[in-house]
């Protein structure tokens, strides 16, 4: 007999006719995610789950009687409980690597876009307002030659890091709890202590794991250390920045403006301030989304599931669960 999994939400046919050759598949035909109350229903029948963000706690892993794997199509897996997979004796995976050009990419773009004024300056032309010239009123700050400072410089971080050295000719300063001198000498990066990254950067981009390390790692505090013409840049989780730290410091202007893919409730409030904000680029959580990189990530899951169900380790098993 097959084992049997379970896939929380739709994924292309390529993908599950892969998971098929090797597996009975309850999947989820309608819109958007099968709902925790539905995943719970079904877990007690099922060697594998294939899913994202669905929280991995103990209520479902107490259920889950002979699951053998959670596969995530995700890097981030702030959603697992980690004690309670290790009390439950059950592989956690991930899908590293396959996604870093890419968000790499997609905080370049909130850099810019910030930076220039881009989504500011289309409203403008698009509303029919450009009558003339545009002068200091419309004048953005240059990204190129300035320092740029990465906290959290891991797989994505260090894609980040060469876009800004290599391709904008920027300063790159970094933080994170284990320095990587082979990086520094690669990208010419420099280490420093936390607050001398949040004073000298004229780009800071939070780029950790969502841990209790991190949790409010950015908040009034660094927000006051940070240069007046600085941008923020968050891509990680939503709960690494105090939000309403943030609002207070774009307000008070002790900060120029921010980019932000994530926020600490997604879908955020359509009346959060920052979205009334211009100096604010706001994204809905895209930094992996791509066609390609989208399909790839699910490859990477659906190759963790099929060999967490048949007898194998996956290949990339979160690292709280290695030996
Ligand atoms: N917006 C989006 O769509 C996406 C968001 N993400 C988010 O980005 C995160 C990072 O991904 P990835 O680069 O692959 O992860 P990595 O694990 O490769 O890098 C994370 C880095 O953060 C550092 N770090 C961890 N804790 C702290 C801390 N308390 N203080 C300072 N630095 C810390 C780590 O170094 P050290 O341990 O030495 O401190 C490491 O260098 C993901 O976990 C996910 O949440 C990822 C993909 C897409
Ligand atoms: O991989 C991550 O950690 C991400 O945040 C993104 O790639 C996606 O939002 C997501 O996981 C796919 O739904």
């Amino acid at each position: 007999m097959k084992p049997k999994v379970l896939i929380t939400e739709q994924i292309p046919n390529e993908i599950l006719d892969y998971i098929q050759e090797s597996c009975d598949c309850i999947t989820w035909e309608k819109e958007g995610k099968m709902p925790r109350a539905e995943v719970l229903e079904q877990i007690d029948e099922v060697d594998g789950l294939l899913t994202t963000h669905i929280k991995i706690d103990d209520e479902l892993l107490s259920q889950a009687n002979q699951l053998k794997i959670v596969s995530d199509i995700s890097v981030g897996y702030n959603n697992y409980d980690i004690e309670a997979l290790k009390n439950h004796n059950i592989f956690a995976t991930h899908t590293p690597y396959v996604l870093d050009e890419t968000v790499a990419d997609l905080v370049f773009s909130l850099i810019l876009s910030v930076a220039r004024r881009i989504p500011e300056l289309d409203r403008f032309v698009k509303e029919g307002k450009w009558e003339k010239s545009i002068g200091e009123e419309g004048f953005g700050k240059d990204v190129h030659s300035t320092t740029m400072g990465i906290i959290g410089m891991g797989r994505i971080g260090e894609k980040i890091a060469r876009r800004a050295s290599l391709g904008f000719g920027m300063d790159v300063l970094y933080y994170k709890r284990t320095p990587n001198p082979e990086l520094e000498e690669k990208l010419g990066a420099t280490y420093v202590e936390f607050e001398t990254l949040l004073e000298q950067s004229d780009f800071v981009v939070v780029m950790t794991p969502l841990s209790d390390t991190t949790y409010h790692l950015i908040g009034e505090k660094e927000f006051n250390k940070m240069k007046k013409d600085a941008f923020f840049i968050n891509a990680s989780r939503g709960p690494v920045v105090n939000e309403k730290a943030l609002i207070q410091a774009l307000k008070e202007k002790k900060i120029a403006g921010a980019g932000l893919d994530v926020f600490e409730q997604e879908p955020t409030d359509p009346n959060n301030e920052l979205l009334k904000m211009d100096n604010v680029v706001t994204l809905p959580h895209i930094g992996s989304a791509t066609k390609k990189t989208r399909f790839d990530m699910a490859m990477v899951a659906a190759q963790n599931l099929v060999d967490g169900v048949t007898g194998k380790t996956p290949k990339y098993v979160i690292k709280e669960l290695k030996n």
